[in-house]
Order: structure tokens, then C-alpha cells, then sequence
């Protein structure tokens, strides 16, 4: 018998998930086409994110493979697109002008971004965030240019500005609402997430209605209606989206917002079917992929002809892929008429929990930096369950992070919200089949497929199904998403093959993509110069743009330049040098930096080489991955409390350490007593002067993630201090990932350990021979460069390099 032809118009999410579920019932059923109007096959476009934020890359994020079309004798037009539906004929027509006739249709076409009509909207320099072309555009723009700005405070808004931080970029998210998100969140969440999202660089201007993007060729800034405006070379429009329903409507089909659909996902006319962001279920469109899952299920197993549940609606609940962000929506998630709500709110955690409840049941949560409870929530909406003391007991004890979640769950508890997959399922999974990976229970159940948001839960399911046998080491944090190996498998094949360059490490260890990306470049960068120190060649490419150029870049565009001065100790004839350069290079502003050093600020970037060879000074390396500054105390040279030479033993710490490479910037502070006047206490390296020695303080923050300092050890003398901290930097060198602060890398490989290596004798001896080698290796770039003519017309006059600009 000839199999029905069945046509899918939209190669998008919730249109191959339907195939999907329908080739799960009945491979043989169709004789299946789909029609997809962009060029790739199916990916996940919410990864989109991650690929912006650079954990992932675009080669990775493919959901549906060419061979898995084939393999499944699917017809696939790929850049073309369905124009016209002849209901009566049942036949479709495309803009190659192919004509193809259906016995089934499922019209997936899923949404527009919306884009304010405002004037310049269209100018060069705006876009949608929705699809690959828009990320790669994004992308492309963040190595030449330098201020974007994001209208709309929304996920997808957040999300994109979280993505252009990471590419070096200055974002300003201009939002409608005076406060964030308010489609997921209250304002006390909202000013929450506001305040963490500023503290990760972020700017906001709330209430600010947009009237005008204007600039000559391309995109040069956002007027408001107030008549205020903004610079940016960026607008990246995440104002919403629109159900894509021309087609639907001009073929006669009955549409609203979208395309009006039954609890069965039928349209009004015979045999076509809507399905996704497209579809409209008794006056409800979604925007979120946990729904339209759920629709193609229902849509599969009725055009399959199998008895189905109908598909009578979804309660919703978002996360924000944001990093160091934990923020929980779902349900009805403000209190209204006849409702109340129970609040949990720890300050001093950064914890808020809400839960709305009407009629003794939950109906709606939000949760901000403690989102564990997450899915029970979810769990407890769904069932309509009542508030019961216990409830209310565990709600209110507020260190729920520290039990283990899955142990808890009932079988029938979702793990995956945007895939329906409970824990039963996944348990069974992993009994039945030998799972043993998160990619594999993903490959079999579907679980982890989307957002990824549950992969930890289903790691910790791994963990407490398999018991002992579960291998952690399969679990492992890749480099980025060009490779599976980790950092240590990177190094070790590094040195067992003898790899030398990065662009031969890439394709000797099978990177997914020719040329990396923004990650992995600058790290096999690091890693390989400190695998071989004098012999490997830097590669400038590699490099973010505030070490290519020897300067920290700044907001105007222009450069600041910070001379090295040791210990924060400088001369009349230095300052006098100084002067003479700011006014001969009518140096805008001369600030004093928290590291105790000058800073020359608003400097053209074709005078920086010039003013480096007449200020003669060191590079103050205020750029780079290294070491910065010891800033120091008076000390007992002039302090009436002082115990020790602190300024003697920093200048001494500076001269030892400058230029060294590390995965991550180190400062470094020697105060002369425990009043601690140069903030030991949270530098990566701090030193105090106590009776008859100094502690030496490892892993402190003062920034973004305020730590205080472990004691490491106390010694005796200056030269001990120099030994210590040889030691500590160099196996820090060796050991950490690239861009991880000592802050985090003391955290994840514990003091104990940390301890452990540098206090054993031969392990320090040999740590301190290879720190030698590479000391010996370093040179001052802002003297290279002044030398070298060929650097200072590649790098200062020729500057549209090719190479990306990161931060
Ligand atoms: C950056 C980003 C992050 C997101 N993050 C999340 C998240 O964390 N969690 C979540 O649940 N959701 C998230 N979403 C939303 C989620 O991606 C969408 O809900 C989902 O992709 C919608 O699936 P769909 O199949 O309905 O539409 P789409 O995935 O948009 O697919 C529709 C496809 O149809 C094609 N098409 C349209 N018209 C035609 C035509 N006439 N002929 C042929 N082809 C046509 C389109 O080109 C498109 O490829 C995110 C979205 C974005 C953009
Ligand atoms: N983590 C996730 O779940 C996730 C991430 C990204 C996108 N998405 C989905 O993608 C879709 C698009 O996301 P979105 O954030 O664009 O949609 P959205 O509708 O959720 O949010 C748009 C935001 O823009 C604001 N806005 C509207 N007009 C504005 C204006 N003129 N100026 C400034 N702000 C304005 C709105 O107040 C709203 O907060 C949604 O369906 C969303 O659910 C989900
Ligand atoms: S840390 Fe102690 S010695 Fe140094 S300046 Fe402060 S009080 Fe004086
Ligand atoms: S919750 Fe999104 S993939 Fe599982």
C-alpha cells in the first residue's frame, strides 16, 4: 500500500520533535517532506545563548544531523520556503516554485522576532536574536566593535546581553518596565537580579521608551522619547516575539494571534495541523519549548491514529541561562484577587522564594538565587497540590542546596521540565540500557536535550542509580564546546604529542571547528606558553584585544596606559616624566588606581607607542593575564605599627613576578601589621607582617565574588615569602583553568592539596625551576614594541585586524 505524504512546513523545534514521536510509533506510516526557510538542518535554537556566551559552538548545537534525515528517508528542502497552501488541491507551493501535494500537513513555522517600528530600525548594525545568522552577525560585530545595546529586559534580552559581555562588547539593556522580567518576576526578584546582573557588568536604563535609532551608514546610538540618547555600534532588539502565521492566514486558515488550533492541534480546514510557537490553544501562545513538546506528542500520536489524551494546555516555568544567575519562574507568579503568598527572603544569602497560593494550593513560585525547589514546585502546580505544614516547614528552612535532590523526588517527579522526562523514567533508563553519561541518558531519553538546565540533576540521578560504579570522570567540563576533552586530557595530549601550535592542537585533537572560538583560542594560547616557556611563540591572534595591544581599551574607544611602579613606589623624576607626556598628549584624566599606580587615561591609540618610549617606564602590565600590581603599606620605614619592611618585600615581590603569565590576573599586597592597610586580605596573594615574620593569605577577591584570603602559611623571613609564593604561582600556573582567579582554583582544589604540593620539599624545588625558566623568558612588550617598527605599523596604524576583540 502506498504510504500518506505527509508535508512539515517549518524544520524547526516543535516541528521535528512531532516527526520524531510520530517515526517512534510507525516508521513506515509516511513518505514524510519537510520545508525548512534556513539553510541548516535542526538545531537547537536555544542554545543560541550558550553559542553567544561562548560554551558552545554553532557546530555543536545541530539536533538533527544530515545523516539522520537520510537514515530516516526524509525528504529535506533546506533555504526554501512554503509560500502558498492549496487547501482544496492539498497541494503546496514554494518560492523555488516547487509544487508538492500532502495527504497530511503540519504547519510549523514558529515565530517572528518582533522589531520596533521605530526610524533606523532597519539601519546596518541592528538585529533580531533568533537564529544562527543573527548569533554569527553578533559575533562578527564584537571583534570590531565596542558598545552594544540591548532593547528589552526580557530572557532572550538578558541572555543576549550576558553573550556580548562575554565578547568584550559594553552593553547597555534598555528596558520599558521599571523593572526586569517582569513577565517571569516580582520587583523584589526582579531588583535582585538586577543588582547581580549589574555586579557581572551589565547596564541598565529602566523606563526608557525608544523613539529613534539613528547613526549616518550604520547603527550610532538610541534616542528616547524623554529626548535622552545613548551611543552604540550594537541594537539588539529582544522585545518579543510574534506567532508566524502569514502563510496560515493567507491560505484561508482561521488564525488569531496564531494559528487557531483544537485540543487535538487541528486548524479549521482538513488534514493541516499547527504545531509550536505558531499554534494557538484555547487563546494561549507559548514561547517556550516544555509546551510544544507536549503538543507534538499529542499532534504525533493523532495523525498516527492511536487514541490520545488531548492536549488541554500547560502550566509554564522559565530559567534564565544566564551564569551565576539562579532565578525560578512559574505559574502564576504575582499575588492577585484571591490569592496569597508565603515569602521566604534571606538578604544576607541573596535568597528570595515565593510561593503564590489560592485556595490552600500553589498555583504560581519564583525563586531567586536558591532555585532547588525549582521543579518539586512545578510538580506541586501541576497536581494542584495543597500547602501542608510540612510544606511550609521545608519552604522556610532555607539551606535546601545542601540534600541531595533526586533522593527525594518521587518517581513521578518531572527532572526535565522542557522534556517531560520524570525520574522514574530516567532511573529506568539507566538500568535498562547500562547508561552511564548524561549524553548518554539524553541520547535515550531525551532528558537534557534542550536548555541543558537539568543536566545536573540528571548527573546526580547517574550517581544515585549507579551507586560506586558511577564514573565521575565522565562528567567531565570540557574546554569549550570545540572539543570533548577537558583541560588535563588538552595538556596531556599537549605533551604527549609534543603539539606546539594552537591551530595544530585544534586539528591533531579533532577540534569540531577549523578555528575555534573565542574560548578555547586564548586558552591553548596560555596553555601552550606555559608548557613551553621561551620556546613557544605568543600568538597575537589568540590574544583579547587589551593584551594584543598593551593597553586596556576603554569606553570611548581610546586606551589607558599604567607604567610599572614597584610596590606603589615612584620618584620626582618619574612624575615629572609623566606629566610632560599627559600634556604633550593632551591626556584627558590622570587617576590614581586602586592598585596604588598612575593611570593615563583617554590615550589615542596611535600615540601609545610614542608615549611608552618616552615615559621609558616598564609596562604595568594593568592589562593583562599576570601578575598586576603589590600594592603595599608605609610600613616600619614610617609607621609607628609597623613590624616588618613591606614596601621593601613588595618591590621586591614585584620585580620577582612581573610579567609572569597566569590563567587569570594576580594581585598581590604586603601590609606591615594586622591592620592590614593595603588589603591583604583579599588579594590572590597577600602578605602580613606579624612578630618575628609574615603570613602568606592565598585565593582572596576583592571583586565581583568577595573572598577572604586562606592563611597558607607563616614564615620567617622576606626570601621565604619569595620561596612560598614562587611555589603557590607557579603550581597555580600549572594546574588551573585558564581565566579560573586563584579565588576559585583554591576552592576547587582545596588549601589542603594546594598545601600538600608546595610544602614537600622536592615538589617545591622543581615547581620553583620551572617558575625560573619561564621568568627568564619574559621580555617588557611595551619596549619590544617601541623597537620594533613591523609591531607598532601591524598593531598602531594598521588596526582592522583580523584577529577578534575579546575582552
Ligand atoms: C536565543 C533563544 C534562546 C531561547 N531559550 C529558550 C529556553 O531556554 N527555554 C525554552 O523553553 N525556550 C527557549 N527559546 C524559545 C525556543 O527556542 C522556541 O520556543 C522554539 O524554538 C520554538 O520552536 P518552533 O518549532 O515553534 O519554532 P522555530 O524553532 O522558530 O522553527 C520554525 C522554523 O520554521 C521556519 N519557517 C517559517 N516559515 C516557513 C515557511 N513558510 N517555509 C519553510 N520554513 C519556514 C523558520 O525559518 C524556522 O526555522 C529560546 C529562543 C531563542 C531565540
Ligand atoms: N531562558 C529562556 O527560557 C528563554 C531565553 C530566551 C528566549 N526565550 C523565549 O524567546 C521568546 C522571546 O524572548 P523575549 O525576551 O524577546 O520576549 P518576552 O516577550 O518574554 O520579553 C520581551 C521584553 O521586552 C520588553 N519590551 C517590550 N517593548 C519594549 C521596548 N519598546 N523597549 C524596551 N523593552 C521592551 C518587555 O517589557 C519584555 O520584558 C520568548 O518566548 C521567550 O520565552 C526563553
Ligand atoms: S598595615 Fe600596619 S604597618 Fe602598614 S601602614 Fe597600616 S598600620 Fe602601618
Ligand atoms: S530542563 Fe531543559 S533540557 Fe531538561
Amino acid at each position: 500500500m502506498e504510504k500518506k505524504k505527509l508535508v512539515l512546513i517549518g524544520n524547526g523545534m516543535a516541528g521535528v520533535r512531532c516527526i520524531e514521536e510520530i517515526l517512534k510509533i510507525d516508521r513506515d506510516l509516511f513518505d514524510i517532506t519537510i520545508f525548512g526557510s534556513e539553510p541548516h538542518p535542526n538545531y537547537n535554537r536555544i542554545l543560541l545563548s550558550t553559542v553567544l556566551q561562548g560554551d558552545t559552538s554553532i557546530a555543536d548545537i545541530t539536533m538533527n544531523d544530515w545523516d539522520w534525515y537520510r537514515n530516516n528517508n526524509i525528504r529535506l528542502f533546506v533555504g526554501e520556503t512554503v509560500v502558498q497552501i492549496d487547501k482544496e488541491k492539498q497541494q503546496l507551493r514554494t518560492d523555488k516554485g516547487r509544487t508538492v501535494s500532502y495527504d497530511e500537513l503540519i504547519i510549523a513555522t514558529g515565530s517572528k522576532p518582533f522589531m520596533l517600528p521605530v526610524p533606523g530600525a532597519d539601519k546596518k548594525g541592528v538585529t533580531a536574536f533568533r537564529d544562527i545568522k543573527d548569533c554569527e552577525m553578533m559575533m562578527e560585530y564584537a571583534k570590531t566593535y565596542k558598545k552594544a545595546a540591548v532593547i528589552g529586559g526580557g530572557l532572550l534580552g538578558l541572555e543576549a546581553a550576558r553573550g556580548l559581555l562575554n565578547l568584550g562588547m559594553e552593553v547597555d539593556v534598555i528596558h520599558i518596565f521599571d523593572y526586569l522580567m517582569e513577565r517571569q518576576l516580582d520587583p523584589t526578584a526582579s531588583k535582585l537580579l538586577q543588582r547581580e546582573l549589574e555586579k557581572q557588568g551589565m547596564n541598565f536604563l529602566l523606563k526608557k521608551e525608544t523613539a529613534e535609532i539613528f547613526g549616518e551608514n550604520r547603527v550610532e546610538g538610541v534616542r528616547f522619547k524623554d529626548g535622552t540618547e545613548i551611543a552604540a555600534d550594537l541594537v539588539v532588539m529582544a522585545v518579543g516575539i510574534r506567532p508566524n502565521i502569514d502563510l496560515a492566514q493567507e491560505s484561508g486558515i482561521a488564525v488569531n494571534r496564531g494559528i487557531i488550533v483544537n485540543d487535538y492541534l487541528e486548524t479549521n480546514v482538513p488534514h493541516i495541523y499547527a504545531v509550536g510557537e505558531c499554534a494557538e490553544h484555547r487563546g494561549v501562545v507559548y514561547g517556550l519549548v516544555a509546551p510544544l513538546y507536549e503538543q507534538g506528542k499529542v499532534l504525533a500520536e493523532a495523525i498516527c491514529g492511536i487514541k490520545t489524551h488531548p492536549y488541554e494546555g500547560s502550566v509554564v516555568s522559565t530559567q534564565l541561562k544566564v551564569s551565576g544567575v539562579d532565578v525560578f519562574s512559574a505559574g502564576e507568579f504575582m499575588e492577585g484577587e484571591g490569592t496569597s503568598s508565603i515569602k521566604v527572603y534571606d538578604e544576607l544569602r541573596g535568597v528570595y522564594k515565593k510561593v503564590v497560593v489560592r485556595a490552600g494550593k500553589i498555583v504560581g513560585a519564583v525563586l531567586f538565587g536558591d532555585t532547588s525547589e525549582g521543579r518539586k514546585l512545578l510538580e506541586m502546580i501541576h497536581r494542584n497540590e495543597p500547602v501542608s505544614d510540612a510544606f511550609q516547614l521545608s519552604f522556610f528552612q532555607a539551606n535546601s542546596t545542601t540534600q541531595s535532590t533526586v533522593a527525594t523526588m518521587a518517581d513521578t517527579d518531572v527532572v526535565c521540565g522542557c522534556n517531560g522526562v520524570t525520574k522514574g523514567a530516567i532511573c529506568q533508563a539507566i538500568v535498562e540500557h547500562g547508561l552511564r553519561t548524561v549524553e548518554e541518558v539524553r541520547d535515550c531519553t531525551n532528558a537534557s536535550r534542550s536548555c541543558g538546565g537539568c543536566k545536573g540533576l540528571v548527573a546526580e540521578l547517574l550517581e544515585y542509580t549507579l551507586g560506586e560504579t558511577f564514573d565521575k570522570q565522565a562528567m567531565k567540563e570540557t574546554v569549550c564546546g570545540c572539543t570533548t576533552l577537558s583541560r588535563d586530557e588538552v595538556i596531556a595530549e599537549i605533551k604527549a604529542k609534543k603539539l606546539k601550535y594552537v591551530k595544530e592542537v585544534m586539528s591533531v585533537l579533532g577540534w569540531k571547528t577549523e578555528e575555534g572560538c573565542s574560548k578555547c583560542r586564548p586558552a591553548l594560547n596560555y596553555y601552550l606558553s606555559m608548557l613551553y616557556p621561551g620556546e613557544y611563540v605568543d600568538e597575537l591572534e589568540s590574544r583579547f584585544v587589551n593584551e594584543r595591544l598593551h593597553a586596556n581599551i576603554q569606553a570611548d574607544g581610546t586606551y589607558s596606559v599604567v607604567p610599572r611602579m614597584y610596590g606603589g613606589v615612584t620618584t620626582a623624576e618619574q612624575l615629572r616624566k609623566i606629566a610632560d607626556v599627559a600634556e604633550k598628549y593632551n591626556v584627558p584624566m590622570i587617576k590614581l588606581t586602586g592598585g596604588q599606580r598612575i593611570d593615563l587615561l583617554g590615550v589615542k591609540k596611535e600615540d601609545l607607542p610614542r608615549i611608552w618610549a618616552e615615559l621609558d617606564m616598564p609596562s604595568g602590565y594593568a592589562y593583562a593575564k599576570a601578575l598586576r600590581t603589590v600594592k603595599t603599606c608605609v610600613g616600619n620605614q614610617f609607621c609607628r605599627f609597623g613590624t616588618q619592611d613591606s614596601t621593601a618585600l613588595g618591590i621586591e615581590m614585584e620585580k620577582k613576578f612581573e610579567r609572569l603569565n597566569t590563567p587569570h590576573k594576580v594581585k598581590m599586597a604586603v601590609s606591615a601589621c594586622p591592620r592590614n592597610c593595603a588589603e591583604s586580605g583579599i588579594k590572590d596573594v597577600g602578605i602580613v607582617g606579624v612578630d618575628g615574620g609574615w603570613e602568606i593569605y592565598v585565593g582572596g577577591n576583592g571583586g565581583t565574588h568577595l573572598r577572604a584570603g586562606d592563611l597558607l602559611c607563616t614564615v620567617k623571613t622576606a626570601e621565604e615569602v619569595i620561596e612560598m609564593t614562587g611555589a603557590f604561582l607557579q603550581y597555580y600556573r600549572e594546574s588551573a583553568n585558564y581565566l579560573e582567579r586563584t579565588s576559585k582554583w583554591v576552592e576547587r582544589v582545596g588549601l589542603e592539596h594546594i598545601r600538600e604540593v608546595i610544602f614537600a620539599p622536592e615538589m617545591r624545588k622543581q615547581l620553583l625551576e620551572r617558575l625560573e625558566q619561564a621568568l627568564r623568558a619574559t621580555t617588557d612588550p611595551w619596549k619590544e614594541i617601541v623597537e620594533t617598527k613591523e609591531l607598532q605599523e601591524t598593531l598602531f596604524t594598521n588596526l582592522q585586524a583580523k584577529v577578534p576583540v575579546n575582552r
